[in-house]
């Protein structure tokens, strides 16, 4: 593998070159640096920032084309090409990424270091994309000890790569990996974020839903079945005896019952919309829209026999060995007026009334 063949014009003899190459575009790549790095502060969708910068590249300069190719996160292979200009030749194995063991640009990123390719035909990595390049220039895209990718702008003078022209492009291929680190910085705060709002809803414990989540699903369903006029029940279970439970069988027996009356619960929340959540201490509650007060009873009731069928021990309960729950139901159809409170109210009141009643039932209540 031939290395690549730096020239320094500066370097050449008066007449080797066409001495007005710097002078003519030295003020335009000077503007053209400003604008990429406007650019690559947008922090907006990583793709049109890059697009934008390869576009400026090839409008304002002899640049046939101009790419900035993303390595993965392995750095052995390129995953995604953004570029601009007249690419006709683009080989269809390329398409889809390649290693870096391939091309110039898989050279500039093995080796960390910038590539001048002055006679594109010479260059045995060359991989061609329009016929009329000359000369190319690879930058690699780092940002600290990471490279991102490769900065890739071929031209269709054989001298434009001047020094003071290369200086400039290595600025941007700088530029680009801090929108680059910019964007996945973003990313991962978005992504964290996102995990962090859905463990902030849930229960540690019994792993559904927190009463956070619960209050915020019943101030959403309750507006959505105001608009929709339909009914939406409440399902409030609560565990008989749980502190003799815990006396007797310590608390992480305890804890245990409670995850597994979580499960029971959850095989009951069988609509697109339902939710069991941890309503506090020993308390449940299945939010169910679009079930009538005789259905939610209905499935009250055969989740209380299926807690019974369970027959968690409880050896201090005073209305079973094993452990059984009391439940109130309560349904309305909501209104804008009225406020979800009412239906927590009349579901709590029908529970007290099992639990006075001897527990281990299902009581109704009417909402206010
Ligand atoms: N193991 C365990 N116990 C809990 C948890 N949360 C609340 N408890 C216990 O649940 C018990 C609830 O006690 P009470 O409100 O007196 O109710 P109870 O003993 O079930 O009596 P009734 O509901 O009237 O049948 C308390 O002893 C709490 O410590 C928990 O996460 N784990």
């Amino acid at each position: 593998m031939h290395g690549p063949e730096i020239v320094e014009l500066d370097e050449q003899p008066a007449g080797a070159r066409e001495v007005p190459v710097a002078p003519v575009w030295h003020a335009r790549l000077a503007g053209l640096l400003a604008e990429v790095s406007r650019e690559a502060l947008q922090g907006e969708d990583l793709e049109a920032v890059l697009r934008r910068i390869v576009d400026c590249l090839v409008r304002n300069l002899p640049v046939a084309i101009a790419s900035i190719i993303l390595l993965d996160d392995d750095g052995t292979h390129f995953v995604q090409e953004v570029w601009a200009g007249d690419l006709d030749l683009y080989p269809a194995e390329l398409a889809h990424g390649w290693p870096v063991s391939v091309g110039a640009a898989g050279r500039c990123a093995r080796t960390g270091e910038a590539q001048l390719i002055t006679d594109v035909e010479s260059d045995p990595d060359y991989v061609p994309g329009n016929t009329k390049v000359r000369s190319e220039y690879l930058v690699p895209i780092r940002h600290r000890a990471r490279l991102h990718g490769v900065l890739n702008i071929e031209s269709t003078q054989p001298d434009f790569f001047y020094p003071e022209a290369r200086e400039v492009f290595d600025a941007i291929a700088d530029q680009v990996a801090g929108a680059i680190h910019l964007a996945r910085v973003v990313a991962e705060l978005e992504a964290a974020n996102r995990k962090l709002e859905t463990l902030s809803m849930i229960d540690g414990l019994t792993g559904i839903a927190n009463r956070r989540c619960f209050d915020q699903r019943l101030a959403a369903e309750w507006e959505w079945q105001s608009v929709e006029h339909r009914e939406l029940a409440l399902v409030l279970v609560d565990a008989d005896s749980f502190k003799p439970l815990n006396d007797a069988h310590g608390h992480l027996y305890g804890d245990e019952c409670l995850r597994e009356l979580a499960r029971l619960c959850t095989r009951f929340a069988d609509g697109t919309d339902d939710l069991v959540a941890r309503f506090g201490g020993e308390e449940l509650v299945l939010l169910l829209p679009d079930r009538s007060l005789e259905a939610a009873v209905a499935l009250g009731e055969a989740l209380r026999r299926d807690v019974e069928a369970a027959a968690m021990r409880h050896d201090n309960s005073a209305i079973a060995p094993y452990v059984t729950v009391s439940i109130g139901v309560a349904a309305v159809t909501p209104t804008a007026a009225r406020s979800p409170d009412r239906l927590i109210a009349a579901a709590d009141r029908a529970l007290y009334a099992a639990k006075a009643q001897g527990r281990n039932r299902v009581v109704a209540a009417q909402v206010d």
